[in-house]
């Protein structure tokens, strides 16, 4: 069954524990938490002393996204806060190796995010080092942008890819996700959707995270 990652992005922020217990208590699988820098992405968003308070509120993983430049300085500091997965952009630094093993080294999950322009043949050489793979789907830095429709044919490539080598890492999309895109998503190999405002834009966040899920 495909995951749900309600990205607290599009929550509202001056009622951030009530946000997260809400898509908890509606079935949401994980909690998809996108830092910003402002230089990575023209954005700033959360910290690592954020993400050690909402820690406390909820047992939902943490699936925190990286979108931050020299990102080897900041897994230390988002492992501690209590990250379940940290997953950086492959565009961020020029050592991805060097950095996923140091997610590792914190025994959590390590994930790397690609964004629309940038090709699959960048992650190739460390794909059976992956616990997931994020494919951007807007360009990265705000909620409730359009899908880019090329993000499909990349999970079908990214599928064969792990499929070839036997991997179970699994394949993330994230950004313009709806219950009107989701099956082909779902269809083309995705097996995480990641979705801000069509959770948190709408009144019935339950039944919308169960049309997404039924795909
Ligand atoms: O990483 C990002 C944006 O950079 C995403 O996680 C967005 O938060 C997704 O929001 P929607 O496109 O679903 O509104
Ligand atoms: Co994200």
């Amino acid at each position: 069954m495909i995951q749900i990652a309600p990205s607290i992005l599009s929550a509202d922020f001056a009622r951030l524990e009530q946000e997260i217990l809400k898509v908890e208590t509606a079935g949401a699988d994980l909690l998809h938490i996108d830092v910003m820098d402002g230089h990575f992405v023209p954005n700033l968003t959360f910290g690592p002393p954020v993400v050690k308070a909402i820690r406390k509120v909820t047992q939902l993983p943490f699936d925190v996204h990286l979108m931050v430049d020299k990102p080897e300085e900041y897994v230390r500091p988002f492992a501690e806060a209590g990250a379940n997965i940290i997953t950086i952009h492959a565009e961020a630094t020029p050592h991805l190796h060097r950095v996923v093993q140091s997610i590792k080294e914190h025994r959590i999950q390590a994930g790397v995010a690609l964004n629309p322009a940038t090709p699959l043949c960048v992650i190739e050489e460390i794909l059976h080092d992956l616990d997931l793979i994020l494919i951007m789907s807007v360009n990265p830095g705000f909620g409730g942008q359009k899908f880019i429709p090329s993000a499909l044919k990349k999970i079908r490539r990214l599928k064969t890819m792990l499929m070839q080598i036997n991997s179970p890492a699994l394949i993330e999309v994230d950004g313009g996700v709806t219950s009107e895109n989701a099956a082909q998503l779902k269809d083309a190999g995705a097996d995480i959707l990641v979705a801000g405002s069509a959770i948190y834009g709408v009144v019935d966040c339950q039944a919308a995270i169960a049309s997404l899920k039924k795909v």
